[in-house]
C-alpha cells in the first residue's frame, strides 16, 4: 500500500471509535480528510446519529459542513468526547509532534478540551525519538526578530516557514510559523517547558502525555495501540 492508501485505511478505521450522541473534535490534515469523509458517510446513512463536530481548521470545518455534519465552535460545547487528529511524528513513549499543517494551536486547544484523543498515522510517522521532523512553533509577529534570536541562541535552529511564493506562512490567527530543525529531541518535556515560557511563542507542536490511542497504518492493515 502507498502512503495515501495507509492514511485512508486509518482514517476509515478510526471512525469505529466515534459514538452516536457525542461531540467530536475534528483534526486537520490529509489523514484526517479521510476520517471526516468516512464520518460524513456514516452520518448520512444513519450509522452514527446525533453528533456535533468541533473543527481545528477552516479546511476541516468546510469539509464537515459540506457533508452535512452539524458543527459548533469550541466556545459552544461543554466538552469534547473524542478528538481524532493526525500527527507528524510519534516516539516510542507516544509523545508527538504536530503542526505540519500549521494548525497546532487550534489542535492543541481542541485536544486539551477532549476527554479522549486518538491520532491516526501511517507507519512512517512512528519513530524511536522525536526531532527528525522539524518542530513547528507559532510566534506572534510583534518583535519576531527577538523571538527568533532567542530560539537561535538556544541552538534550536529556527527557520521561518515560507509558502511557494517565498512569503512567511501565516496561521489561522495571522501569526508566523517557525520550524525548529533540531534533528533530535532527547528531552521533549524540558524543551516544551522552555517553549511554554517564551512570551512571543503562542504555541509549539510538542503534544505530550495527551494521546489515548493511536491507529497506525501498516501494509497488513491498521493497528490500534492503547497508550494511556
Ligand atoms: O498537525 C497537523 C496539522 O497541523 C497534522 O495533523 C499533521 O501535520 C499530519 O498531517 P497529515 O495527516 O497530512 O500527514
Amino acid at each position: 500500500m502507498n502512503q495515501d492508501e495507509l492514511k485512508k485505511a486509518v482514517g476509515i478505521k478510526s471512525v469505529d471509535f466515534i459514538k452516536s450522541n457525542s461531540v467530536v473534535g475534528l483534526g486537520t490534515g490529509s489523514t484526517v480528510y479521510y476520517m471526516i469523509e468516512e464520518l460524513g458517510k456514516r452520518y448520512q446513512n444513519g450509522d452514527i446519529t446525533n453528533i456535533v463536530g468541533v473543527a481545528t481548521s477552516s479546511r476541516s470545518q468546510k469539509q464537515a459542513e459540506s457533508l452535512g455534519i452539524p458543527m459548533k465552535d469550541l466556545n459552544d460545547v461543554e466538552h469534547i468526547d473524542l478528538t481524532i487528529d493526525g500527527a507528524d511524528q510519534i516516539d516510542k513513549n507516544f509523545q508527538g509532534i504536530k503542526g505540519g499543517g500549521a494548525a497546532h494551536l487550534l489542535e492543541k486547544m481542541v485536544a486539551t478540551n477532549s476527554h479522549q484523543n486518538i491520532w491516526i498515522v501511517d507507519q512512517s510517522k512512528m519513530a524511536d525519538e522525536l526531532g527528525s521532523f522539524p518542530l513547528p512553533i507559532e510566534i506572534i509577529p510583534f518583535g519576531y526578530e527577538k523571538t527568533f534570536n532567542d530560539l537561535k541562541s538556544e541552538n534550536l535552529k529556527p527557520e521561518f516557514r515560507l509558502d511557494e511564493n517565498g512569503n512567511r506562512v501565516l496561521t489561522h490567527n495571522k501569526n508566523y510559523v517557525i520550524d525548529l530543525k533540531v534533528g533530535s529531541i532527547k528531552h521533549p518535556h524540558i524543551l516544551a517547558d522552555w517553549l511554554d515560557h517564551q512570551v512571543g511563542v503562542v504555541a509549539h507542536g510538542l503534544f505530550l502525555d495527551l494521546v489515548n490511542k493511536i491507529v497506525v497504518g501498516y501494509d497488513d492493515g491498521p493497528k490500534v495501540i492503547e497508550c494511556r
